[in-house]
């Protein structure tokens, strides 16, 4: 199997790893609390009993299967994997490999050292059900077997999933969900054996998980390049004798640049394959805070101009959006941006030069955008989602440091400072229909419908409907969360049941959730609430209305797969542009 080539090492990177101890610190919290005051409440109160339906349905091959994967996830056998996995790596790449080995050793002791920290903190007992393997002197919480597999396996699968080239996607996918099966398997097997309440086969899945996280940031993944040491503004066209297409006719690209997510590298690597495309005339513009789509309204006034290539995340396709739709210039998503979600949703590579790639060698299709009208704000379009309430505080908190070192997930931390925020009062118009009102602490309206992992917070949104979806959110205490968490990972489970709704009013998971769809949506809120649209903070503010534009803007994706169903969807249209490649 052929691997890529890892990018440049990334200094400055490695001061990541300054998050460990914080992780072990939020995990001693974890046990603590979890042998402490919530030892009496439910969920944690439940748990003996989960133990002890296991230990009551024991017998036959089970049991035979559970203890083969004790073993592989026991100390020695990871060790000895470990070992040979890193051994194998710097004997068979003539020392390609180094980083990837030295990423995977990393990942390993640093999740043990986090282990052996938290255990020295917490002190939990074991389940109260006869134990099948003999119980080491740590504490229950968290499961050392587990947190190791996920470091072991997990680290093999991130290996996987970022070195095994996008041609190969199925072998990936394969491998990556076989490698990633067997850190959940070892989680059931110590449960299956009464070594481990479930809290503690969680904690060893999230210790882990933030392990890992943490681990390929410093090591793996190359440092974004400082702002200040790039170059205000590169080349505005490319000399033609330098970057001759292989065939084909030359036709002029207009590629706007968000400099902290397309670096100097990147940048030429996206300007070489548009070459190749037989784009050789090539105007490049940079962004700015306050030009959020540089200077693309200039770019495109004169001349003809066959494709603006968007190198940015989900703002900087949003800006370029606005000033696109309607004109009948297609656009191009490098996505390079930290959610990238309008991509994700498109079923666009995650590699930005993949995706241009794979874009370029497609087809052109119209897909929808939301026109919005908010107080304190002129007219603007999204392609992704708007909203107000919990959603827009999390964007508007997460920090841009954190953003920039850990990726999305610094989304996820903010989101945990706003699960308690107050609730809004709002009303909420469809189509010129009756006003309803609402409480709610988040509201969506979304022209395309899957977050971060293909969570699919508007499963029926879809980019060429012609309508927008929109979702409020409600839940009640932390049982209304779990709720609305477990609807949502329901959907995301291929070929798993699809709940349906609690009544014919639309809302599901014990109402934490309410769906409508509209071309014109028009909401009100009796207080002035944070607003996002495609992730950019829009201010505060007491009004949220959009109206769907069908088909207002052009763009390349991919061919179309059999796989692709739902996904990678717009109307498609006779691909008369494609030239060179
Ligand atoms: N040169 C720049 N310096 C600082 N901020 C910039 C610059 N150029 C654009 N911006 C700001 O960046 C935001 C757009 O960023 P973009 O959404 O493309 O990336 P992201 O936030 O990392 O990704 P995503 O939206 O996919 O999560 C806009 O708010 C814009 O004002």
């Amino acid at each position: 199997m052929r691997l890529e080539r890892s990018a440049a090492p990334g200094r400055g990177r490695l001061s990541v790893l300054g998050l460990l101890p914080v992780q072990a610190a939020l995990m001693a919290g974890v046990g603590l609390m979890l042998t402490g005051p919530l030892a009496d409440q439910w969920p944690v109160s439940a748990e003996d009993a989960v133990n002890r339906g296991l230990a009551a349905h024991r017998g036959g091959p089970l049991t035979a299967f559970s203890e083969w994967l004790s073993l592989l996830a026991g100390t020695q056998s990871i060790i000895a994997l470990t070992v040979l996995a890193v051994a194998a790596m710097l004997a068979f790449s003539s020392g390609r490999w180094v980083r990837e080995a030295v990423f995977l050793a990393t990942a390993v002791a640093a999740q043990s050292a986090v282990f052996l920290l938290v255990t020295l903190v917490v002190e939990r007992s074991r389940p109260h059900v006869p134990q099948l393997d003999a119980a080491p002197p740590t504490s229950s919480f968290p499961s050392g077997h587990v947190g190791a597999s996920v470091a072991l396996f997990g680290g093999l699968a991130v290996l996987v999933a970022l070195r095994v080239p996008g041609e190969r996607r199925r072998l990936r996918q394969a491998l990556v969900t076989a490698l990633l099966l067997v850190p959940l398997l070892v989680a059931c097997s110590r449960l299956y054996r009464g070594m481990h309440h479930p809290s503690d086969v969680m904690g060893g899945l999230l210790n882990g998980a933030c392990t890992l996280l943490v681990v390929t940031h410093a090591l793996l993944l190359p440092a974004r390049p400082r702002p200040a040491a790039l170059p205000a503004a590169l080349p505005a066209a490319v000399p033609a004798a330098r970057h001759a297409p292989h065939h084909g006719a030359t036709r002029r690209a207009v590629v706007v640049r968000h400099p902290h997510g397309c670096g100097p590298e990147l940048a030429e690597r996206v300007r070489n394959v548009l070459c190749r495309h037989g784009y050789t005339d090539q105007t490049w513009t940079t962004t700015a805070a306050e030009h959020p789509a540089g200077d693309l309204v200039e770019r495109i006034a004169d001349e003809d101009t066959a494709l603006v290539v968007v190198c940015g995340g989900d703002g900087t396709v949003r800006a370029c959006a606005d000033t696109l739709a309607g004109t009948g210039i297609p656009l191009v998503v490098v996505p390079c941006g930290t959610g990238n979600l309008l991509a994700r949703n498109l079923r666009l590579p995650s590699d930005p030069v993949a995706a241009l790639e794979a874009a370029l060698s497609g087809r052109t299709a119209r897909i929808d955008v939301g026109r919005v009208r908010a107080d304190g704000l002129a007219a603007a379009r999204f392609t992704v989602m708007a909203g107000a309430g919990f959603d827009a505080a999390t964007v508007g908190d997460a920090s841009a440091r954190l953003k920039e070192r850990l990726g999305w997930p610094a989304y996820v931390l903010s989101a945990a400072r706003h699960l308690r925020d107050p609730r809004m009062r709002l009303s909420i118009r469809l189509d010129g229909g009756p006003v309803r009102e609402r409480r709610a602490r988040m509201v969506v309206i979304g022209n395309v419908g899957s977050l971060q992992g293909g969570l699919p917070l508007l499963p029926d949104a879809r980019p060429d409907s012609g309508r927008l979806d929109v979702v409020l959110l409600d839940p009640r205490g932390v049982r209304g969360w779990l709720a609305a968490a477990k609807h949502l990972a329901a959907r995301m489970l291929p070929g798993g049941p699809v709940p349906g709704p609690d009544g014919a009013n639309g809302t599901v998971a014990g109402g934490a959730l309410e769906y409508f769809s509209a071309v014109r949506v028009d909401i009100r809120f009796a207080r002035a609430q944070p607003r996002e649209l495609d992730g950019d903070v829009i201010g505060a503010g007491t009004r949220l209305s959009a109206e769907v534009e069908p088909g207002a803007l052009r763009i390349w994706l991919p061919p179309r797969t059999p796989e692709d169903g739902a996904g990678n969807a717009g109307h498609a249209e006779p691909v008369t542009h494609t030239v060179g490649g």
